[in-house]
């Protein structure tokens, strides 16, 4: 097994391989070409530089990635170009399965499922980061991840328009009763009513939660005329006619339809309980396309059987499936039968986000970061260390190495950094903090490998230390 420590201090093998690798002109499965070049509309603005080096930390055939989930064929085949060890599973795993293969790898892209506890990520001595091939980011424990140096990305808004257009439908789904009387066609039962079925056209919509998902809902349901109003803890700027309520009990009680897009935070879980359906209007309807927490469920059952709600569209919920399969029962969930059984009630196994366009961009989106990271100490977009950024390195200055120290936010640590590099040239130089954790990112010049390896080691036996990497 190959340690995340063996890979960054067993440099002497690889040295001279990886230094004429970068001197290659293999550049075309280069993740910086694309992210480096500026528009062409700046050409003549600044000056022209050579191509990126192609910054290698090891072997690239060492680093080892496990991707769960059924993650996008297009993202396993950039991290793949890469060389990377790329073991990709179409389901979750059972958490003493994750913990076995957790221990052995570098990098880990998950979905939704895969919870990431510190019970887990405990195991992951060699783990550097985690992609997160989706938006929500509450599977992952992001504080204990960022303590021991794990760099988490995500994908924040390319499923915003999948998940927004499986609202849309739903509102009509729902209020044309449609679940049910497709439910009924497939027992060969034809029962033809009207009686509480409506258009959408001028009723209203509440949104909670105005952000990506919310705003691009709340332009598409305003052209197919539904009048729009949302609740938000930030007050936010109204796309269109729509219109920012003060209070989640005013948004309730003005709605035909409650939406929901809010994060799992502790102060979303049961955001709409017993008291919130009882402020919602007689005959309204609620969507659940955020996280099974928001939505107290024997509640809502509740509400549906008395009648104060006309029916529900629940995307997700407090238990999934790890697998697709029969798995969706009351051993899972124990009021699942009661669910079941129920009218005008839409049930979807997680799938907002489960469109071809979507899962493309999102594989395409997180991979590129992956790479970035591993390759360049780039931590632009991650969720929970700053974000840092320097530009790259150019195959004209030859001899240059870029370490990448990630510590504990405490007075003095830049000094003593600086005493181990003010032996060398540093040409360039960044550092940026996050609450506790500090991350500095240092391009010097004229280092032979003895020197990166005395640098290492020197950056290592600081007590502020969390992890340092050298790429070079
Ligand atoms: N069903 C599915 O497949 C998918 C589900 N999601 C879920 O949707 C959620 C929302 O996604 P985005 O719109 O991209 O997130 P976002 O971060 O862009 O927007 C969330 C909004 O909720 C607001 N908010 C936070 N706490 C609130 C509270 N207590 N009350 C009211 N508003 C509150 C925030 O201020 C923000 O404006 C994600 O966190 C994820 O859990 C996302 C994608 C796919
Ligand atoms: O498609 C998925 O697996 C997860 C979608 C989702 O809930 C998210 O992006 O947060």
């Amino acid at each position: 097994m190959t340690s995340a420590q063996d890979i960054q201090t067993n440099l002497s093998a690889s040295f001279q391989k990886a230094v004429s690798n970068s001197w290659g002109q293999n550049l075309s499965g280069s993740p910086i070409a694309n992210f480096s070049s500026p528009p062409s509309s700046w050409a003549g603005a600044i000056p022209r530089r050579s191509a990126p080096k192609v910054l290698k930390p090891f072997n690239t055939q060492d680093i080892k990635i496990l991707l769960l989930e059924n993650v996008n064929v297009g993202g396993q085949e950039i991290l793949r170009n890469q060389g990377y060890q790329v073991e990709a599973l179409k389901t979750s795993l059972p958490e003493d399965q994750l913990i076995e293969k957790i221990r052995d790898i570098h990098v880990i892209g998950i979905r939704s499922k895969t919870k990431l506890t510190e019970r887990v990520l405990s195991e992951a001595k060699n783990l550097l980061v985690v992609g997160c091939f989706c938006i929500g980011t509450n599977q992952v424990d992001l504080e204990y991840a960022a303590r021991h140096g794990i760099s988490v990305f995500n994908s924040p808004f390319a499923n915003s328009r999948s998940v927004a257009e499986l609202v849309i439908a739903e509102i009509i789904l729902l209020a044309r009763q449609i679940g049910d009387r497709s439910n009924e066609m497939h027992r060969s039962t034809w029962n033809k009513v009207s009686a509480k079925c409506w258009e959408i056209r001028g009723k209203t919509l509440g949104i909670v939660g105005y952000g990506h998902i919310g705003s691009q809902l709340s332009v598409l349901a305003e052209a197919m005329g539904m009048n729009v109003i949302y609740y938000d803890v930030v007050t936010l700027m109204a796309l269109g006619t729509a219109r920012q309520v003060p209070t989640l009990e005013k948004l309730l009680e003005e709605s035909d339809f409650v939406t929901l897009h809010v994060p799992d935070l502790p102060e979303t879980r049961n955001l709409i309980s017993t008291t919130q359906f009882e402020h919602m209007k007689n005959g309204s309807y609620l969507i659940n396309a955020s996280r099974g927490s928001v939505v107290d469920i024997p509640a809502l059952i509740k509400a549906s059987r008395s009648g104060k709600i006309a029916g529900a569209a629940l995307d997700v919920f407090p238990q999934e499936p790890a697998a697709n399969g029969d798995y969706f029962n009351s051993n899972l969930n124990t009021w699942g039968d009661d669910l079941r059984s129920l009218n005008n009630i839409i049930l979807t196994p997680h799938i907002g986000g489960s469109t071809e366009e979507a899962q493309r961009a999102i594989g395409i989106e997180v991979a590129d970061a992956l790479v970035r990271y591993i390759n360049q100490g780039i931590t632009l977009g991650s969720v929970n260390l700053p974000e840092v950024q320097l530009r790259s390195l150019t195959l004209d200055e030859p001899e240059h190495a870029r370490v990448i120290y990630i510590h504990r936010n405490v007075p003095g640590v830049l000094r003593k950094v600086n005493e181990i590099l003010g032996d060398h040239n540093v040409d360039k130089q960044i550092s940026d903090s996050r609450g506790d954790i500090a991350y500095l990112m240092a391009d010097i010049s004229n280092v032979r490998y003895e020197q990166i390896k005395d640098i290492q080691e020197r950056l290592e036996a600081l007590s502020s230390r969390i992890l340092t990497r050298v790429l070079y």
